[in-house]
């Protein structure tokens, strides 16, 4: 019997908020609206940050208030502190996202504070979406390499996956930001976050710039894990995050998943029409 792997769906906010031009809310939610067809069970739709820091996602809340939820479907939203968690619950996204970093300066230039301070930020909200009953999974950038340090111990990573565990998150997914992952290096980091977080709580988030991305969701099959994030088109990038490209693509990881064997029970007709809506907003994806 072929084997499970859950595709999370992020094109719509990792892969849109790096997008040149404000990408219109009716587009979002069409695109939304199409990817729940497509047999994903979790969308991140958005990310309730200050329009100042990314302005593609400034309408998060009329983009989860506009889209047609369809039925199994989880629609996740990012939050980096309360203030944006209160207005994912107003907005009623049936997930919310925590993200730090493995990363010093990176964790200063993307969420403005330091990993402990991070840390002591994302215990108010684990606290009140735990108890308003909403999952929150948890991110790890820079797993591999870091846009401002470069190298990053797989110690470093581990020690922020496990503290994100700790809190209550019920799944860490692993971040290539920057796509600097080859599988050697995956999989010393994959060795080290699982002493500390099982495997089956673990996600592969691998952006795409150096081309190395299935290669790397392969050495982590390898290593256990069952859980991949991907962008439909390829998009995405952090706009923190200088030369970063986008996340691997929804359909050749499909493709390739398929091909070895796993099955993900995404509709490729339904991908297809996905693709085609991107396809009119003209850049940065494939
Ligand atoms: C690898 C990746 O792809 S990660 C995703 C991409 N990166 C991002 O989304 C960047 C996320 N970063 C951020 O959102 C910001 O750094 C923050 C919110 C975490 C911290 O920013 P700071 O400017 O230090 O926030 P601070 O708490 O000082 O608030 C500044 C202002 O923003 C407002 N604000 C704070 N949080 C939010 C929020 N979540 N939503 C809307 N407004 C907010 C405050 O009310 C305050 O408003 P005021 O100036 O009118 O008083
Ligand atoms: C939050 C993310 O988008 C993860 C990453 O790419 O580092």
């Amino acid at each position: 019997m072929m084997e499970n792997v859950r595709i999370y769906e992020v094109g719509p906010r990792d892969g849109l908020q790096n997008e040149k031009a404000i990408v219109p809310t009716q587009t979002k939610i069409a695109l939304i609206d199409l990817l729940s067809q497509a047999g994903f069970s979790h969308i991140e739709a958005t990310s309730f940050v200050p329009a100042k820091w990314v302005p593609q996602m400034a309408d998060a809340t009329e983009v989860l208030n506009g889209i047609n939820r369809a039925h199994g479907v989880t629609y996740a939203a990012l939050t980096p502190n309360i203030i944006g968690y209160e207005k994912a619950l107003a907005a009623k996204a049936d997930e919310v996202a925590i993200f730090g970093a493995a990363s010093e300066t990176f964790s200063q230039k993307n969420i403005n504070c330091t990993i402990a301070e991070s840390i002591e930020r994302f215990i108010p909200i684990v606290e009140r979406a735990l108890a308003d009953g909403v999952p929150v999974r948890g991110y790890v950038s820079c797993v591999v390499g870091c846009p401002y340090e470069g190298d990053i111990a797989p110690e470093a990573v581990a020690q922020i996956a496990a503290k994100l565990f700790e809190l209550g998150c019920y799944e860490i997914s692993l971040g290539d930001t920057i796509g600097a992952g080859t599988p050697e290096k995956i999989i010393a980091m994959l060795n080290a976050v699982k002493q500390h977080v099982p495997v089956d709580k673990l996600a592969g988030h691998y952006h795409d710039t150096n081309g190395n991305a299935l290669d790397n969701v392969k050495a982590s099959l390898n290593e256990g894990l069952r859980n991949f994030d991907s962008a439909i088109g390829g998009l995405g990038g952090c706009p923190y995050a200088p030369g970063a490209k986008g996340n691997v693509s929804t359909v050749k990881l499909a493709h390739m998943l398929e091909r070895e064997h796993y099955h993900t029970g995404l509709n490729f007709d339904v991908l297809a029409k996905a693709e085609a809506l991107l396809s009119t907003l003209g850049e940065n994806h494939d």
